[in-house]
């Protein structure tokens, strides 16, 4: 239940040097999986290094009104699971808060049950589509009744007797074939997902190890994922591996901030998830990937980000999209510093995310003297280099934690300091933000001059 509270409005200041460790907070994705899995498994499945930002903890809420109990002991969650088919019908409506994916893989998880669920979210989520899960629901005999535009607040009826779905995704979304994948766990037979562009596969590596039979096969269409429906989930132990995502914002900061050099340990490098590493080395960052090592099937490392004073723009590849979407925003802060332009194409759903991230972005760098340009589906920022972009300003975070803190970031390197109206939504990913960033020796602080 994020954008709830007062607004915070923070400022971020010329700093530098960066130095130090950031231990950045657990994977969201990973996160909100663990607890829904956690809770279609028969028994307790304990869960070490999760996010306690506050879209995990609204799935975590809900997964108690669908009849799991948690709770937290130590270091450690403790999930225990009601089983594949045996979510209760809540008393209530389950408020997801700003959590896209949280939303969207519960309705897949309730959606062949015989349960019905009404769901809601803050201004951000209730403005975002729903059709583009509600569609292939409808194929396993669920019923939604919502708002125009297929928006929250929306009801839930799952199907009775659930048939098995072959689905191929319109649109690039792990959010999407995750809600098709927990959805055909309860469907007798093969549900099957086909996807153009791989998408990040937490959801089908996690299955798995919870002892779903699942297969996922690259061919001509793309990636063709095949689940065997009504399996009975094997609790697990699990240790959620940090975020590459939130880890962006102090890698960026320490690529734009003068003489930094910030190590950010025990990284997952999952390669649908690792694109704007790659992005910023071919843009010419002194960024390393130490002590490389496998841990639970996932490459790891030790990310080292020194201060990169020669950054130049590229063209961001289309296919490279799906494995960095989140880090567009933190991108394009960190290109308004390289010489020449950053192209960025095949990115249209960068529109429907907590906000429009293209025009939120576009509208702040340019007031901060940046030109970007844009269509549809792409966008270009006109880098100044270093010590040559103004800033200055105040953005609207509108309800979106990236770009709030990207504006942030970008803030330790302009010549004069970046405003965000609210800072409050950061809590929702990364609810250290404030106090790593300044650990670094960043100047990040709460502004007491209202917005
Ligand atoms: O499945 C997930 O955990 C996520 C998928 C992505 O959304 P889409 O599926 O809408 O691309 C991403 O933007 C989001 O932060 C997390
Ligand atoms: C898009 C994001 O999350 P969600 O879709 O879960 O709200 C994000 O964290 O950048």
């Amino acid at each position: 239940m994020s954008g709830h509270g007062d607004p915070i409005p923070m400022e971020a200041c010329k700093s530098g040097p960066l130095r130090g460790e950031a231990h950045v907070p657990g994977d969201k994705s990973i996160s909100h999986r663990s607890l829904i899995l956690g809770a279609l498994a028969v028994g307790e499945t304990r869960v070490t290094g999760l996010l306690e930002g506050q879209d995990v903890l609204d799935t975590g809420r809900a997964m108690r009104a669908f009849g799991a109990e948690m709770e937290k002991r130590g270091d450690t969650w403790h999930v225990h699971g009601v089983g594949v088919g045996g979510f209760a019908e809540p008393d209530r409506v389950i408020d997801c808060g700003n959590s896209g994916t949280g939303v969207r893989l519960i309705m897949g998880a309730m959606a062949t049950a015989p349960i019905a669920a009404t769901f809601t979210g803050d201004a951000s989520l209730n403005s975002r589509p729903m059709a583009r899960v509600t569609d292939p629901l409808a194929l396993f005999g669920a019923r939604a009744y919502g708002r125009s535009g297929g928006r929250l607040p929306m009801t839930i009826l799952g199907a009775r007797d659930p048939l098995p779905v072959r689905y191929a995704t319109p649109v690039p979304s792990a959010q999407v074939k995750s809600a098709v994948l927990l959805a055909g766990l309860n469907a007798p037979g093969e549900t099957v997902v086909i996807e153009r562009e791989a998408t990040r596969d937490h959801s089908e590596r996690m299955l798995a190890g919870f002892g779903a039979r699942i297969a996922s096969e690259d061919g001509k269409e793309g990636r063709v994922i095949t689940l065997q429906g009504r399996p009975e989930l094997k609790p697990q132990t699990i240790t959620v591996p940090r975020d590459p995502s939130s880890a962006a914002f102090p890698v960026c900061a320490a690529l734009i901030t003068e003489d930094s050099d910030v190590l950010v340990p025990n990284i997952g490098l999952n390669p649908t998830r690792a694109g704007l590493f790659t992005t910023l080395r071919e843009m010419g960052a002194d960024l390393t990937y130490e002590n490389m090592r496998d841990e639970g099937g996932e490459p790891v490392a030790d990310l080292r980000a020194r201060f990169s004073p020669d950054l130049r723009g590229i063209e961001v590849p289309p296919e490279r999209a799906a494995s960095m979407i989140d880090e567009y925003p933190v991108l394009s802060a960190v290109a308004a510093f390289a010489q020449g332009r950053t192209h960025m194409p095949g990115v249209r759903e960068l529109r429907v995310k907590e906000s429009d991230r293209i025009d939120a972005m576009a509208v702040g760098l340019r007031a901060a003297g940046i030109a970007v340009d844009e269509g549809d589906d792409w966008w270009s920022v006109q880098g100044r280099g270093f010590g040559d972009v103004p800033g200055g300003v105040t953005v609207a975070s509108r309800l979106d934690h990236r770009i709030a803190m990207s504006f942030l970031v970008m803030g330790l390197a302009t010549e004069a300091p970046m405003r965000v109206d609210d800072g409050g939504p950061i809590a929702t990913s990364f609810p250290i933000f404030e106090t790593l960033m300044q650990g670094l020796g960043a100047s990040i602080i709460r502004d007491t001059v209202p917005a």
